[in-house]
C-alpha cells in the first residue's frame, strides 16, 4: 500500500464523522453519509471511530481516514485505541492512519505504548501512527517514540489539561507543540470556526481536524439554544 496521506492532506481540511453509543446519530450508515457530505464538501481526509464506521465510511467514499477505536477500560483512563488489540483491529481495515492516546497515562492491562510502536511498525509498516497528545510532555513521548504526526487531540480533556482550550490566548499552547514537535501537527480539539481553522493552518499545522462543529448537530443546536432566554 502506498501510503501518502501526508501529501493528500497538506494544509487542508479533515472530517471527523464520530458519534458514540448513546449519541443520536450513533450508527455506521449515518456516519458514512457524514462521510459523503465532507466528501462533496471537499474535505481532504476523514477520521472515524471503530472499525464498522471505518468499513462504512470506505465503502463511501475513497478519502484517506484517521481511525480510531474508543474502548473503556476498567484499569485505565486511556480510551482512544488503548491496547495493541484496537490497534491492530484498525489497522487491518486499511484506513491510511491509525491514532492512540499519547499522554502517558497507564494503559490498560499494563500495555507499554514503546512496545506497541514497536509491534504496529513490524506488522503494519505501510500505515501512520498519529499521538493524541494532551501536553508538551506528551509531545516528547510522540517524538521520543517517532510518531508520524502529532495531533492535539487530548487537550483539555486530562486531568493534566482540564479546562483548556487549544483556542486560548491565539493558540499559543498550539505554536509550542509546533516548535516542539518534530513531526506534522494535526489540529484538533474544539476548532469550531472557519476562521480557527485558517489560523492554525497559518501557525504552522500540517492539518486541522474538524469534529462537532461539522457532524454533531446535537452539539451544534445546542450553541444556538444557549443564547436564547
Ligand atoms: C477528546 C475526544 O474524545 N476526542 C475525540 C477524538 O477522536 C472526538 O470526540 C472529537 O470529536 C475529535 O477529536 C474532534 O474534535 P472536535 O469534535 O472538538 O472538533
Amino acid at each position: 500500500m502506498q501510503n501518502d496521506f501526508l501529501e493528500q492532506t497538506k494544509k487542508k481540511l479533515i472530517i471527523s464523522c464520530q458519534a458514540l453509543p448513546g449519541e443520536p446519530l450513533h450508527s455506521s450508515f449515518i456516519m458514512s453519509r457524514m462521510a459523503r457530505a465532507a466528501s462533496m464538501a471537499g474535505a481532504a481526509g476523514l477520521r472515524a471511530n471503530s472499525v464498522v464506521d471505518i468499513q462504512a465510511i470506505q465503502d463511501e467514499t475513497a478519502l484517506p481516514i484517521i481511525g480510531i477505536a474508543k474502548v473503556d477500560y476498567d484499569d485505565s483512563e486511556v480510551f482512544i485505541t488503548p491496547t495493541i488489540k484496537e490497534m491492530r483491529a484498525v489497522a487491518s481495515t486499511g484506513c491510511q492512519v491509525v491514532a492512540c492516546d499519547v499522554t502517558g497515562r497507564p494503559r490498560p492491562h499494563h500495555e507499554e505504548l514503546a512496545e506497541i510502536v514497536k509491534q504496529m511498525r513490524a506488522e503494519f509498516p505501510d500505515t501512520l501512527l498519529m499521538a493524541d497528545t494532551d501536553r508538551l510532555e506528551s509531545v516528547e513521548i510522540a517524538n521520543e517514540l517517532g510518531f508520524d504526526m502529532i495531533g492535539t487531540t487530548m487537550h483539555g480533556y486530562t486531568p493534566a489539561t482540564e479546562g483548556l482550550n487549544v483556542a486560548d490566548n491565539d493558540f499559543e499552547y498550539l505554536k509550542e507543540v509546533v516548535d516542539l514537535a518534530k513531526a506534522p501537527v494535526i489540529a484538533e480539539g474544539k476548532i469550531d470556526s472557519p476562521a480557527k481553522l485558517k489560523r492554525c493552518l497559518e501557525l504552522g499545522c500540517h492539518a486541522v481536524v474538524v469534529g462537532g462543529a461539522i457532524t454533531r448537530p446535537l452539539q451544534i443546536a445546542r450553541t444556538f439554544i444557549d443564547v436564547l432566554d
